[in-house]
């Protein structure tokens, strides 16, 4: 396996800067010494839990430290904000769902989550003109700012989005390790997410190609903004109580994107159609019998090797 560090940026980068230099390599880039504002003194537990108030949010709970969504090993819970705020700045909580050392994760929701998308800016007021976030974007192309608050020591499965996106860093230290696009055929993916739950101490014999990926690694310290691009994998671990936004915008045109699409990870709209195509493609090969299908299947896997692959 290659071990990558993710390359780094030091020094405010404008709009102009990222769109020219960045922007165009399509891979992560750590950008620190953006001025994110007074979040970076203000943002602790207290303040947090002042200003969230009573307000309810619906949580991650977990008893392990690294969520898994195939044993679902975590739930979901609601608790008003401040409660929140205040078990998960601890390590150890009297009153708890599971137990004493538990772990919760915020990922922030529009307010009507089937419908509206998160934005930060509309669930949390309060909290707008602490931070300066950096506009790297058109803002036509913003598509949602997420509250991302988690205990300490605590990982999210890998898995993609299809928005382009900044991960900033207030509170805390976060671990990132990402995965290039061109490595989704070794990360045994289940719908946007791998199966590959402790990607340090992976089961090689479950997943032998896991062996052959790039590793792209990079520590977020508070203050540092993380560019993550479209379709780029990436497996979170707070490493300390962890305070962060992430803004997602559109990379491509409107017309692209699933209009349903709450989270920013449903599958463009041309891929999504290519998909029920090819299932439909699997069925008419099941008419075969099991050796000639498989011949086929193989013919087809290289017909969209050979036209599709990026050279
Ligand atoms: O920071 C995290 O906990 C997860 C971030 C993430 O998945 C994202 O920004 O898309
Ligand atoms: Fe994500």
């Amino acid at each position: 396996m290659v071990v990558h560090q993710v390359e780094k940026i030091n020094g405010d980068i404008n709009h102009q800067k990222f769109i020219q230099d960045i922007y165009p390599q399509r891979k992560p880039f750590l950008i620190s010494g953006h001025d994110l504002g007074p979040c970076m003194h203000k943002w602790n537990a207290d303040y947090l839990a002042d200003v969230g108030g009573q307000q309810m949010v619906k949580l991650h709970v977990a008893t392990q430290d690294k969520m898994n969504f195939i044993t679902k090993n975590f739930s979901y819970k609601t608790l008003p904000f401040k409660e929140f705020i205040r078990r998960a700045s601890a390590t150890e909580n009297q009153h708890y769902f599971f137990q004493p050392k538990e772990k919760y994760y915020l990922r922030s929701l529009g307010n009507d989550p089937r419908k509206e998308i998160a934005n930060f800016m509309e669930q949390f007021p309060a909290l707008v003109d602490d931070i300066n976030l950096p506009q790297y974007y058109e803002s036509s192309a913003f598509f949602s700012s997420v509250l991302r608050i988690s205990s300490g020591n605590l990982q999210i499965w890998t898995h993609y989005d299809v928005m382009d996106n900044t991960l900033i860093q207030i509170t805390g230290r976060k671990r990132v390790v990402l995965f290039s696009p061109q490595d989704a055929s070794n990360l045994y993916l289940q719908g946007d997410k791998s199966a590959i739950v402790d990607i340090d101490n992976p089961d090689l014999q479950k997943y032998p190609k896991f062996a052959s990926v790039t590793r792209y690694e990079c520590v977020l310290e508070p203050g540092d903004i993380l560019f993550i691009p479209a379709m780029w994998f990436h497996n979170c671990g707070a490493l300390d109580f962890s305070i962060g936004i992430n803004v997602f915008w559109r990379h491509l045109d409107y017309s692209y994107y699933d209009s349903r699409d709450t989270y920013g990870n449903k599958d463009l709209l041309p891929a999504a159609r290519a998909n029920q195509i090819l299932d439909r493609a699997i069925k008419a090969l099941g008419e075969l019998p099991d050796d000639y299908k498989d011949f086929y299947a193989r013919r087809l896997v290289s017909k969209i090797e050979n036209l599709c692959y990026l050279k």
